[in-house]
């Protein structure tokens, strides 16, 4: 014998075995196809088969003949090219000792067949059991619990009268069969414990094994699809452990819909779940449905904790390598006052951005995360507007180098006291705006005040805010002086943002933090540093930039006061963009007459020199301004010419008038107006 087969089934001999044993029915009879090579070869029959496979014959075939063809006990010859083999069909009370002596293992076979027949048998009723429980508690209506509670009722109601019915009818009919018939008693109850046993088992058998099936074809969950049923996505609740079944999640109508390349559906969640607790399980969401977490959006729906709105794309929005960047060869001059800064695009493919006045952000993230050109883009837009004052600090010193043209004050090196230096200046500047406000009687800042009182809008931005707020000297005293800045500033017209690289509270002091209305969160390292940028508790809400794809340069949440955080990608612009951009910018400003008053500015030299030339006093008259002027080589050309004086000064809004000293009138200046129109130059 070549060996027993392992399975009840595995009946076909391999070519090379030399005989196998085939169960066919452990309950009564066992056949056992035996090789019985040793035995006189039988004459080959009259007309041979020409094949072989024509004629060997299958074990399973030999299993359909009617056992009583062939005699307990007796070996029957079965003819083939290949293998003359006996066929030995037996009772197995019989057969048992035969194959205790020939083939032990066979026993084994039948003791784990009967095994496996109590083991379904009792899995089987339980299935059936719990089945039948399930039906006449009406659980596949419970969705409609909430809404039609009567409907259900009138379900359980309905299902136990046939259950009641079904049970009656089948013991009357028991009884009947046994007054009659002799019957035994519990031959009703045997019957249908019998029947459901096998159905339930059987049943059981069909499900383990297209779940093995499952397991081994299958590389793991499927994706779930570009338009899911309701059922699936209940199943993906139960999947992410949200909900225990499939019942307790609604879905919403109407269901799931498409929304561009994308699904959306609204669900109500278990009792007690909140959607801030399914916030938190947005990855195992998506591993439920087969996706990755940037393929999974859990959005709240407003004015109801006990829902959420599930948002899927057909692939990863931000997965695309480049997005093109709204400011990327522009040649016209920007309007703060109303445009939005074209930061990005959303995941939802919308333009991605924020109104620049009245705000204030902080953008951070890991090294590498995209912060530079974040902010690039912040900067070019506001040098493409003639009318906006650039005053920059930064650590590294060369970020920001193409905007020193443009800049107005810059600190374009790791010098914590410069920098402390220049939020004092900038505060000065804050001081006296709100001075002037304050003398027109003004609470709010609008364009046409702001155009009325000449003010330019001013964008104050530190890159690498760490290396100056952590520095130890300088550190705290900067970090306060922001904070009044920042809750000040935006009332007269200026404006800060902040680039940092370690989101920590020492770096950024959360009271600063929580001033800033707009805050961008590229890629942390964990969640606690997605929280300070963005808020304490996002990151447990779901809004966590910790799980941004480490690939997705320049993806990250962005938060504007009183919404919620999108995730999106900023436009990207590289270096070469950025140096044309500002080229540009200089010359929109050049022709609008705002580029920064640099020392070597005309109207700076020509006013110093005015003010150089009255000294102490207070009113000069032209004809002794002339000379002492002329001692200066670069306005000689003055000496004999009040009309080219007047016109030089004619843009800083200074001209000559009576000037009355020591009881004589005569045409001159006065140094006071001299020093202001320097001072608003300087300060323009
Ligand atoms: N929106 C974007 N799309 C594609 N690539 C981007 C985007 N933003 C940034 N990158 C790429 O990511 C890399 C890092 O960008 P960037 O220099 O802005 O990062 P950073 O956070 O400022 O880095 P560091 O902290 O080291 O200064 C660059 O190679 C840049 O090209």
């Amino acid at each position: 014998m070549g060996g027993c087969p392992d399975r009840l089934e595995a009946a076909q001999p391999a070519p090379e075995a030399r005989g196998v044993a085939v169960v066919t029915n452990p309950e009564r009879w066992l056949r056992v196809v035996r090789d019985a090579a040793d035995a006189p070869p039988l004459d080959p029959p009259a007309d041979p088969p020409q094949s072989a496979e024509e004629d060997m014959p299958d074990s399973r075939e030999i299993a359909v003949r009617d056992p009583a063809e062939l005699a307990p006990l007796e070996p029957t010859r079965v003819w083939s090219p290949r293998h003359t083999i006996d066929v030995v069909v037996a009772p197995i009370s019989r057969q048992v000792d035969v194959i205790r002596h020939e083939h032990g293992g066979v026993l084994r076979i039948s003791a784990k067949a009967t095994k496996a027949s109590a083991k379904y048998g009792v899995l089987g009723l339980s299935r059936a059991a719990g089945g039948w429980w399930r039906w006449v508690t009406a659980a596949d209506h419970e969705a409609s619990m909430a809404t039609k509670p009567e409907l259900v009722e009138a379900v359980r109601a309905r299902r136990r009268k046939v259950s009641l019915w079904t049970l009656g009818t089948g013991v009357v009919g028991d009884g009947v069969l046994w007054f009659f018939m002799d019957w035994p008693w519990w031959g009703g109850p045997a019957i249908l414990l019998a029947v459901t046993a096998t159905a339930g088992g059987a049943a059981e058998v069909i499900i383990r094994r297209r779940q093995a099936v499952q397991d081994i074809t299958e590389e793991g969950a499927r994706d779930i699809g570009r338009h899911p049923s309701g059922k699936a996505i209940r199943q993906i609740f139960v999947g992410a452990k949200i909900a225990r079944r499939v019942e307790q999640v609604k879905v919403i109508a109407p269901g799931v819909v498409r929304d561009g390349d994308a699904w959306t559906v609204e669900v109500e969640l278990p009792d007690s779940v909140t959607y801030s607790e399914v916030a938190k399980k947005r990855a195992k969401l998506a591993a439920a449905s087969g996706r990755g977490i940037a393929r999974m959006y859990v959005d709240p729906v407003p004015d109801h904790e006990g829902r959420c709105r599930l948002w899927s794309p057909d692939r990863d929005p931000l997965s695309e390598l480049k997005v093109d960047c709204e400011l990327k060869g522009r040649t016209t001059a920007v309007n703060v006052w109303t445009e939005r800064v074209p930061l990005g695009r959303t995941v939802r493919g919308l333009p991605m951005g924020f109104h620049m006045a009245g705000r204030s952000w902080l953008v951070g993230g890991e090294p590498e995360a995209g912060k530079s050109v974040a902010c690039n883009i912040l900067l070019c837009f506001a040098a493409l507007d003639p009318y906006v004052q650039l005053w920059l600090v930064d650590g590294k010193g060369v970020d920001l180098l193409d905007y020193e043209d443009l800049a107005h004050r810059a600190v374009l090196r790791p010098d914590p006291e410069g920098a402390y230096d220049l939020v004092c200046e900038v505060i000065e500047v804050m001081e006296e705006r709100g001075a002037q406000l304050k003398a027109r009687r003004v609470k709010k800042l609008t364009r046409e005040l702001a155009e009325d009182l000449g003010w330019s809008m001013l964008l104050f931005h530190i890159d690498e805010l760490a290396f100056f707020t952590t520095h130890e000297e300088w550190g705290k005293k900067i970090t306060g002086k922001l904070r009044d800045l920042v809750s000040r500033g935006r009332f007269v017209g200026i404006y800060n943002s902040y680039a940092t690289q370690r989101p920590s509270s020492k770096v950024v002091d959360t009271d600063l933090r929580d001033l800033l209305s707009i805050r961008f969160a590229l890629r942390c390292l964990t969640p606690a540093s997605s929280d300070m940028i963005l808020g304490d508790g996002w990151s447990s809400r779901g809004y966590n930039a910790q799980l941004i794809d480490a690939s997705q340069r320049g993806s990250g949440l962005l938060w504007a006061e009183g919404t919620m955080p999108v995730t999106g990608r900023t436009g990207f612009l590289d270096d070469p963009d950025v140096t044309r951009l500002a080229r540009t910018a200089y010359k929109l400003r050049k022709a609008a007459g705002t580029l920064p008053v640099t020392d070597t500015h005309p109207g700076r030299l020509l006013l110093t020199a005015c003010v150089a030339a009255c000294g102490d006093a207070e009113k000069i008259w032209t004809a002794d301004l002339l000379p002492r002027l002329a001692h200066d080589p670069a306005w000689t050309h003055l000496a004999d010419d009040p009309l080219e004086l007047a016109r030089l000064l004619r843009p800083y809004g200074i001209a000559p008038k009576g000037q009355d000293i020591d009881g004589n009138n005569r045409n001159g200046y006065r140094r006071s107006w001299f020093v202001e129109a320097l001072d608003g130059l300087i300060r323009r």
